[in-house]
């Protein structure tokens, strides 16, 4: 049977000319006008990394170009010297000290490279740690939200896969450039001095070269942009090939044909680009190096005819082959080296606008500290929408929770629950409405420390490939009857003891001596993560669904009796275990439809009461 033709979605050649039309913002003379104040913050954030190598790189590389063109000009001295008149002996003496000076300055510039080698060398892991630093510290205290966002997501990719590591070569890069200019200012000033019609001459031979350079890097760039979706999509799908996580469901559903299509559908559309490209860029090249090879034949011919016409003697066209060659050499190095920083500062800009951009996604300093514990935590009028959404998650929600309540949300898959919830948790921003402890908006109040107040056993837990230790206590130290008693109370106690090296056990099969739990032991041990932190408010999201009976029994328990004195959120289908609820919520496509206790609810007849009665039959 032949296969189905496969929904390729964000490759489709439609979306990917949409990612095209971004690049326009990076232009070449955007990038020229932009190249200074790239080298700039390239060098700042050398100078962060290590002002020490900073300095000996850039102070080494420049004294290297200086005796780079020194030696040129002895090295001009001594053709003067030997195409002068008289005996030979006589002029290869007056040579000698023009020669001594090429070989002295030949010597501190191979010392002055290296020294500048060693300190770039040394920078550049230094730059790479301290950029990487600077992207990960960002990507942690982003608003949650941003990771709904598609977009940040490229963008995150596109600094994390190229821009940051490239932050050590940009600075290399920089520094190249200012001594490739300084190296041609010698060169081109030499052949300047012999001639002035020299010099325009000598930028026919170069610039087509640097025309063709800078546009092959535009176009690879162009396409790696384009491709970043699809390269993520092959990341993604390869991921689920080759790791332990969905090993045994690709194997249960016979996923492997499947994907293998889905990857090499993608692969094949990215080396169809990737091909398209070596096609544009060697056109590019091809037309670059025979315009370069013209330009340099206009400019013997144009020495040819200076020479023929007696406007330069013999000598000192000798010299200006050797200054042509030599400008030739240093042109075509700059050249080289400024592609190198133009491309890598389209990576690095990639990097820098990321950055940026995650700072303006930061949320701003706020003059509250979050309360002590609260009487009352009031939402009211809140209304939410994902990023890219067409419909609102919430509309208009108003719910209300008092200290030591123990209160419900529940309703069907998708009606909001757990976004309402992350809203109280001061893990989303409400799009309008207001949540207030006591008399505290929460909009006033720094989410870190909020977050501090609140504990949440999330319906999607993390597995953390940490020991069973910190997958409870999250890497604080409480002290270990704390650790015991949230242990004990979720049931996890029972776990860690089955674990052959108790808490210090890894909990992450990937790694020797790692242990793996089933889905009820990790989801114990989320709920005792839990109950370890010193929260006001406690929010459980679908706590028991993997537990078996006893242990869910014994949690609802926990959670009746108060949950020590916590004020609890209770998310939950089974509603047997709601009926002790102070208040219960009943949301419906976004919208809070019923509220009040169990009784009230069963007897008002609605949503909640076909829900029960629907769930009770079964027990009957
Ligand atoms: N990260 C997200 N990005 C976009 N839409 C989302 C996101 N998370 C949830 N939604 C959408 O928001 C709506 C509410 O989802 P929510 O997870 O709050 O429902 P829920 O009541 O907790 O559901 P369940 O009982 O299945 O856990 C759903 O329509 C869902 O598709």
């Amino acid at each position: 049977m032949p296969d189905e033709p496969l929904e390729l979605g964000e490759i489709a050649p439609s979306d990917y000319y949409i990612h095209r039309d971004t690049m326009a913002g990076v232009g070449f003379l955007t990038i020229a006008r932009r190249l200074p104040s790239l080298i700039a913050q390239a060098l700042r954030m050398a100078w962060t990394a290590s002002p020490r190598d900073t300095v000996t790189t850039v102070s080494l590389s420049l004294l290297g170009g200086i005796v780079t063109a020194f030696g040129l000009l002895a090295t001009t001295g001594v053709l003067t010297a030997l195409f002068s008149e008289g005996p030979t002996p006589g002029r290869v003496l007056a040579a000698l000290p023009s020669l001594l000076l090429v070989g002295a300055a030949a010597v501190v510039r191979t010392l002055l490279q290296a020294g500048a080698g060693w300190a770039e060398a040394r920078l550049s892991p230094q730059i790479q740690r301290a950029a990487e630093q600077r992207l990960y510290s960002l990507t942690s205290r982003v608003e949650l939200v941003a990771f709904d966002d598609p977009d940040f997501h490229d963008a995150l990719e596109r600094a994390e896969g190229r821009g940051a590591s490239i932050a050590g070569s940009v600075v290399s890069a920089a520094v190249d450039v200012v001594t490739s200019l300084v190296g041609l200012a010698a060169a081109a000033g030499v052949l300047g001095l012999l001639h002035p019609l020299l010099l325009p001459l000598l930028l026919l031979a170069v610039l087509p070269d640097a025309w063709a350079a800078v546009r092959s890097a535009r176009q690879r760039y162009s396409t790696m942009f384009g491709l970043g979706p699809a390269r993520r999509r092959k990341w993604i799908i390869s991921k689920l090939l080759a790791d332990r996580g969905p090993a045994a469901e690709v194997r249960a559903f016979t996923m492997r044909h499947f994907l293998l299509r889905v990857y090499d559908a993608v692969a094949r559309a990215e080396q169809e680009e990737m091909l398209k490209l070596v096609r544009r860029q060697t056109l590019t090249r091809l037309v670059g190096n025979a315009l370069s090879g013209l330009g340099s034949a206009v400019v013997y011919v144009a020495l040819g005819l200076l020479l023929a016409f007696g406007a330069i003697p013999l000598a000192v066209a000798g010299t200006a082959v050797l200054a042509i060659r030599s400008s030739q050499s240093s042109l075509s190095s700059l050249m080289y080296t400024t592609n190198g920083l133009y491309e890598q500062g389209l990576y690095f800009t990639d990097f820098l606008r990321f950055c940026a951009d995650a700072e303006r996604r930061l949320v701003p300093p706020r003059p509250l500290p979050a309360p002590e514990g609260f009487d009352r935590i009031t939402a009211e009028s809140l209304t939410f929408t994902y990023p890219g959404a067409e419909q609102p998650a919430l509309r208009e929600v108003s719910v209300e929770i008092k200290r030591g309540e123990i209160v419900a949300f529940v309703g069907e898959n998708g009606s909001g629950k757990t976004t309402l919830s992350k809203i109280l948790a001061g893990l989303y921003e409400p799009d309008t409405g207001t949540v207030r402890w006591d008399d505290t908006d929460l909009r006033q109040v720094s989410p870190d420390d909020l977050r501090l107040r609140t504990a949440v056993i999330a319906q999607d837990h993390t597995r953390w490939p940490l020991t069973a230790r910190y997958n409870i206590t999250m890497g604080t130290d409480k002290g270990e009857p704390a650790l015991l008693s949230a242990a004990a109370v979720a049931g996890a106690d029972e776990v860690v003891e089955g674990l052959p090296h108790g808490y210090r056990t890894l909990l992450d099969r990937r790694f020797k001596d790692g242990q793996e739990l089933s889905g009820g032991q990790w989801q114990r041990i989320a709920v005792a993560r839990g109950f370890h932190r010193d929260a006001d408010l406690l929010i459980c999201d679908e706590p028991t669904a993997a537990l078996d009976a006893r242990a869910e029994h014994a949690l609802f328990e926990r959670i009746r009796t108060h949950a020590d004195g916590r004020t609890v959120l209770l998310i939950t289908h089974r509603l047997a275990s709601v009926r002790h609820a102070d208040r219960i919520y009943v949301l419906e496509h976004g919208k809070v439809v019923e509220q009040g206790d169990h009784e009230t609810l069963l007897a008002l007849g609605g949503l909640y009461a076909e829900l029960y009665t629907l769930q009770a039959s079964a027990y009957r």
